[in-house]
Formats: structure tokens, sequence, C-alpha cells
């Protein structure tokens, strides 16, 4: 990210933000409204900057639309607000379609993907008859199809049963792509790489979870401490 200025409906959510997430691992945490979302939408190229720049494997992935699909992909926290299509199949097809591949292979891929999660059967299953941890599992499945560089995670465990989050977890760990990974759930990071606090659209410390944790978390439990809403 250089230069990076972004505002939504009037409130200036980032100002000549200069960021470089090289690290194989980051974990992202701040407080709710502190612009980990909104910078999700940037790097994944979902929102443009007013100003500066996105730079995601060479890509400039708000002006290169086609070449972001396959640099990054991004999940969210509620499968519901990025599934599209009604059937399994559709969905998991659509990145590889737009990215030029024909239907026959677009649906190989699609079958593919489905039998090394274990789901064969999945591909015309309607999406409405799946459960909220069986559509995160889709939506899983449609980013990796398309092989990104990077994968950005939005608090991809809510809502997700302990055996679930843990499966996830374990499988996410162990993928080529990079990963940026936003939570709440500081344990989930603990062995990242890297630690970026944010705080107000601001950098408030960058380091190894190790010391970004325990400084976070030690803020957080004083502010909870107290008897306001007044910072929120
Ligand atoms: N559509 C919008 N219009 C105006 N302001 C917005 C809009 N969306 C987000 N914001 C503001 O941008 C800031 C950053 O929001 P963002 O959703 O990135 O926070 P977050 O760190 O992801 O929070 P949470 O932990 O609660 O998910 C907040 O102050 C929020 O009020």
């Amino acid at each position: 990210m250089r230069d990076l200025s972004y505002a939504r409906d009037g409130h200036q959510v980032f100002s000549g933000l200069n960021l470089d997430l090289a690290d194989h691992r980051v974990g992202i945490i701040g407080r709710n409204g502190s612009g980990k979302t909104q910078m999700a939408r940037l790097i994944a190229g979902l929102a443009a900057p007013d100003a500066g720049a996105v730079t995601v494997g060479g890509v400039e992935v708000a002006k290169d639309r086609k070449a972001a699909l396959s640099t990054v992909g991004i999940l969210f926290q509620n499968p519901d607000h990025q599934i599209i299509f009604p059937t399994v199949g559709e969905e998991l097809g659509f990145g590889l379609t737009s990215q030029g591949l024909d239907k026959a292979a677009a649906r190989d891929k699609a079958q593919d993907i489905l039998a090394r999660f274990n789901r064969p059967g999945w591909y015309d299953r309607p999406v409405y008859a799946l459960s909220q941890g069986q559509r995160h599992l889709v939506c899983l499945m449609a980013v990796l199809v398309m092989a990104p560089k990077l994968i950005v995670l939005d608090e991809p465990y809510s809502g997700l049963d302990l055996a679930t989050t843990v499966r996830l977890g374990r499988y996410l760990d162990a993928l080529d792509p990079g990963l940026i990974h936003i939570t709440h759930d500081l344990h989930s990071i603990g062995g990242y790489d890297r630690v970026i606090w944010l705080d107000q659209g601001e950098v408030r410390m960058d380091g190894v979870p190790g010391d970004v944790l325990p400084a976070y978390e030690a803020e957080m439990r004083d502010r909870g401490g107290r008897d306001d809403f007044a910072d929120l």
C-alpha cells in the first residue's frame, strides 16, 4: 500500500498509509471500526483508493480486475455476502469462467476441488441447503480454485463450530499462498510471521506476535475495564 488514502461516505478511513505486507502470514488486529475490513477490501481490489495504490504481486488490484481475480482471493466473515449463485458448482465455476476458461474446463476444476475436500456430491447442491459452516467451505473452495498468490481472510471463523475452526485453521496454515488474516481471535495468529495492530486507520504497532499481541491485549483489557463506550 503506497500513500493510500480512502474515505467512505465522508468518513476518512486511511490517510497516506504506507504498508508493505510481504511476509507469508500476516495477522491484522484492531478495535471495532479501526479499518480492518476496509483494508481487506482495498487489498482485494474490491474498493479503489482515492489516492495512492494497492499492489499485490505486481498487479494494481483496483485497476486490473481480471488479473486481480487470480492474484488475490478474499474470504469474508459471512458467506452470504460472498455467494451469489444458487448452486455450489456455479459458485465455484464463476471466477474460472471470468478468467477465460470454457465451461467444461471450469467444471473439471470445480469437481477437482470438491474431490480434494471430500465433497464429490456437492456440485449440484443448492447453496440454501447447506449450513453456515458448509457455506464457508464453499467460499474457501471458490477462493482456492482460483489458485491466488494471496488470500485475505476477514474473520473467517465466526459462527463456525470448534472442530470446523480447528480443521480450517490447519488447512489454511498449510497453504502455499500468502495469508492476511483479520481477526479478533488473538490465538489464531499466535504463530504468524507478523502482526499489524491498526488503530483509527493507522498502524499502531507492527512486529512479531510475541510483541504485538500482549501489548494489544493489555490495552484492550485496560480500556474494557472502564465503564463507558465514549471511545467506540
Ligand atoms: N459505508 C460506510 N460509510 C461510512 N463509514 C464507514 C462505512 N463503512 C465503514 N465505515 C467506517 O470506516 C471505519 C472502518 O470500518 P471497518 O469496517 O474497516 O472496521 P473494522 O476494523 O473492520 O471493524 P470490526 O472489527 O467492527 O469489523 C469505521 O469507522 C466505520 O464506521
